[in-house]
């Protein structure tokens, strides 16, 4: 029988970077399983390489779906490296505890106030950071964040946590860092912005402000590995290539990129010499992975469940696709940015191609189409307010749009595949209640452009709303393909 994974039962040889570092300096928040991909194998990495004692506090956010199997085997785990070549798999021992913030967020506080503590990195996804999509600061309406500036009250949300952490962490002083590692345009400005608002808020004292303002940093990264969601045969993949049970195995793609500021107030693992880049053109980095990935990413996945298909790859094996990502790419994304100096655009752009067609990443499209409502925020307005200001029309950020409403508000006679109905989109109520009444799909569309989903400057910009329309009349009477043949033939 297969033995159970666990610190004493390690397969020889497989273990990922450092083993066992007996303190932990950073805290986690959001432990899925991109963290364990990415930070945590950079962290465990860099004490191997240049020593350090680093070991990670995680919590989950919500449950124990990933704690309980982490805690059952000591908190190690496996990456199975995911190539067109074969599949590989190595062991990660980083983490010393793990928990769940909703059952005891008052752990979260106090751990973010230990001075033991250096760096807090969070993976929460766009929705928690509690932002409101119009202003694009801390939305003091949203009942969590409510609930959180009550004088006594326990924090529930991501953001409530990190400021009542630092507001008693400023008894002693001691320098901490606030890393996003979020899929977020200025990511460490908007996590120091949310953080800041709620302290205002909250009525804390000048000390604390200043304490955040003066010994708290906020860096910015970007972050770049394709982290699937683990199924049962990747756990059977990882009991033949390592003869143990791992009873929460994580998939990745064997790419990966990590792009940070170098401002940690108190200090830091050497993830450079783990493949870490530092740089002072974070948000050039950001551009590139935000919008030529990301965004991107939104169209495969959003045309790939309109047209039934269930993973990225079999979304990008369609010609009609590729047609319109390669079209969005050249057209609507990269005259929007200056890239980093000496990076090359079109040699990501290539690999972006090879990391989509990996058939063995199964990167469900449904996964890529969650939470859109607050993934579209980083990945459209701004690279289409850039042409519709130069009287340029983005068709193809046009296109996205209109899919991602087709999939998650569809107007009434249409019904999509019914792949759309496993998008979590945690503004779907909202949606519904918006376009309730909607006479035209205009209409429809112009209640959603200007229903507080998007920023104000792109709701004002009535052509874009018509051709988002355009489309989705296309998409509805005549199906997906037409409405990507209508933008390529607009090019
Ligand atoms: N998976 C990837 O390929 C990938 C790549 C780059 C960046 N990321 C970033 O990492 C994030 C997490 O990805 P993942 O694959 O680990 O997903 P996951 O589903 O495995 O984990 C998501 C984590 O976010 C937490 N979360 C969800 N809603 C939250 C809320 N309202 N407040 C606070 N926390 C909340 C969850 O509890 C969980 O711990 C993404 O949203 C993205 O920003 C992921
Ligand atoms: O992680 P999200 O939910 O922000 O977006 C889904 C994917 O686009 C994303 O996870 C990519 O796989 C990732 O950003 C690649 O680095």
């Amino acid at each position: 029988m297969t033995q159970p994974l666990g610190r004493m039962n390690v397969p020889a040889g497989s273990l990922i970077g450092a083993s066992a570092p007996d303190r932990t300096g950073i805290v986690h928040l959001g432990l899925g399983n991109f963290h364990r991909a990415h930070g945590a194998v950079y962290t465990a990495q860099a004490m191997a390489a240049a020593g350090g004692n680093w070991g990670i506090r995680g919590f989950a956010f919500s449950s124990d779906r990933i704690v309980a199997p982490m805690r059952a085997q000591d908190n190690v785990y496996s990456i199975l490296q995911l190539t067109e070549h074969g599949t590989e798999a190595g062991v990660v021992d980083v983490h010393r505890d793990t928990g769940v913030a909703a059952q005891d967020p008052q752990a979260v506080v106090d751990a973010i106030a230990d001075p033991a503590h250096r760096i807090v990195t969070l993976t929460i996804s766009e929705v928690g950071y509690t932002r409101d999509p119009v202003t694009g600061r801390l939305a003091l309406d949203h009942a969590g964040v409510a609930a959180d500036l009550a004088a006594g009250s326990t924090p529930r949300t991501a953001v409530g946590m990190i400021a009542r952490g630092l507001e008693k962490r400023a008894a002693s002083g001691e320098g901490f860092a606030v890393l996003s590692c979020d899929n977020l345009q200025s990511s460490g400005d908007v996590t120091r912005a949310v953080v800041e608002e709620f302290l205002q808020a909250a009525g804390v004292s000048d000390d604390v402000l200043a304490f955040v303002s003066s010994s708290v940093s906020f860096p910015g990264a970007m972050v770049d590995r394709i982290v699937p969601k683990t199924t049962t045969e990747h756990t059977r993949l990882v009991a033949d290539l390592l003869g143990v049970k791992d009873l929460c195995p994580v998939p990745a793609e064997d790419f990966t990129m990590w792009v940070l500021e170098d401002d940690f107030a108190g200090g830091r693992p050497a993830w450079d010499s783990a493949g870490a880049t530092f740089s002072d053109e974070l948000e050039a980095y950001e551009m590139v992975k935000l919008r030529l990935l990301n965004g991107s990413h939104s169209l495969i996945a959003y045309l790939g469940v309109l047209s039934g298909a269930p993973t990225i790859d079999v979304a990008w094996g369609q010609d009609f696709v590729r047609e319109a990502v390669l079209g969005g790419i050249t057209d609507d994304y990269l005259p929007t940015f200056t890239p980093p100096t000496g990076f090359d655009a079109e040699a990501y752009v290539s690999q972006l191609d090879d990391r989509w067609r990996n058939p063995l990443i199964g990167h469900a499209t449904t996964q890529v189409g969650t939470d859109g409502s607050q993934k579209l925020l980083q990945r459209i307005p701004d690279a289409a307010l850039f042409h519709l200001r130069r009287g340029r029309m983005p068709h193809h950020l046009a296109l996205c749009t209109a899919a991602w409403i087709a999939c998650v508000a569809p107007p009434v006679g249409f019904t999509p595949d019914p792949l759309s109905a496993r998008i979590v989109e945690p503004a779907r109520d909202r949606l519904a209640s918006a376009v309730d009444g909607a006479v035209t799909v205009l209409d429809h569309v112009r209640r959603i452009m200007g229903g507080g989903f998007f920023p104000d400057a792109l709701a004002e910009q009535e052509a874009f709303t018509a051709r988002v329309a355009d489309l989705l009349t296309l998409i509805t009477r005549d199906g997906v393909r037409a409405a990507a043949a209508d933008v390529a033939s607009a090019r």
